[in-house]
């Protein structure tokens, strides 16, 4: 790895709630400058591995080194931005002076840049802590994780409650973190919402990673649907037998097929005959990851399986 230190380096790290498996033998390296969606249903484990980054909880086993430090060392913390699942914001106190005083204890954040992150992601700062929506409690959340450009953010369901306007907005936020060369870890219940932004994501499930995939191999790997219209009849001979291509339908002017993998094929078949239109439907990856979803349901797995509770 050209001696670049991974930002997240586990290895087996397990964390059991007493007999509940929380998380087992996480093996995961996150590389600086890439943005990892880890995703699973509820329950599946994601928060517990977050925490144990943050040094909130202990593991049970293994080890686990953020920015290649021990979670517990105290530089550690300076140098993320973390928002958490839940946020516990109460009080009268109005929002713009809660983040105000946390750019202080931050070493100075500049006024400007809280400014222009709230404009962005339309917060309203005026709004006492304890009367915030929740979309505004997650604006807040996401402003303080963000403001002092911390080298690597670590974003719990970070979209939750966000209208999809302030979601594009928060992606393009996401995307500036990557240009610097920064790094983020976000979890999602979702694909949809982290796959526009997500380098590799990471799937667990019952407190296990059961796969971790680059996001432009699952693209490549998904069926999608295309149609092809010509401005003459075109034989559907020129069109059969290509790789990757299936359930080809020619009729008249009109070619429709699904394509497994790369359209090159298709594209170089097609363009030899006058293509008027084409539509071709974005991959459902959504469907992909379903099978990894699906299967036998053991979230209240505890310890050795064969032991009564
Ligand atoms: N403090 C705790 N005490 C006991 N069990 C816990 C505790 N925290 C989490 N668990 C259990 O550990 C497992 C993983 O939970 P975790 O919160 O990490 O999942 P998650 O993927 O973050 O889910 P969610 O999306 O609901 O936050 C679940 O079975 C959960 O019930």
């Amino acid at each position: 790895m050209n001696g670049m230190t991974a930002v997240v380096e586990a290895e087996g790290l397990t964390k059991f709630y007493g007999q509940r498996r929380g998380l087992e033998d996480l093996d995961l390296a996150i590389q600086p400058g890439e943005v990892f969606g880890y995703l699973g249903p509820n329950g599946s484990g994601k928060t517990t591995t977050i925490r144990l980054l943050l040094d909130v909880i202990r593991p049970t086993r293994g080890r686990a080194t953020v920015l290649g430090l021990d979670p517990g060392d105290a530089k550690v913390r300076a140098r993320i931005g973390y928002l958490p699942g839940e946020l516990a914001l109460a009080g009268r106190e109005r929002a713009g002076q809660y983040l105000r005083f946390l750019a202080d204890a931050r070493g100075g954040v500049a006024q400007a840049r809280i400014d222009e992150l709230a404009e962005r992601l339309e917060a309203d700062l005026s709004v006492p802590m304890g009367k915030l929506s929740k979309g505004n409690k997650q604006k807040v959340g996401l402003i303080q994780a963000f403001m002092h450009r911390p080298e690597f953010l670590i974003l719990d369901e970070p979209t939750s409650g966000l209208d999809p306007l302030v979601q594009q907005e928060f992606l393009a936020m996401v995307r500036e973190v990557r240009a610097d060369g920064r790094t983020v870890l976000m979890s999602s219940h979702v694909l949809a919402e982290v796959e526009h932004v997500s380098d590799r994501v990471g799937i667990v499930r019952s407190g296990r990673l059961v796969a971790v995939e680059e996001v432009a191999a699952l693209r490549e790997k998904a069926v999608r649907r295309v149609e092809l219209h010509f401005d003459a009849p075109v034989p559907p001979e020129a069109f059969e037998g290509l790789p990757g291509v299936r359930d080809l339908r020619a009729a008249g002017a009109s070619v429709t097929c699904t394509i497994d993998g790369r359209p090159d094929a298709l594209i170089k078949a097609a363009a030899r005959f006058t293509v008027v239109h084409l539509v071709s439907a974005e991959p459902d990856l959504e469907e992909i990851f379903l099978t990894y979803y699906s299967g036998e349901e053991d979230q209240h797995a505890r310890v050795g399986s064969a032991k009564p509770a």
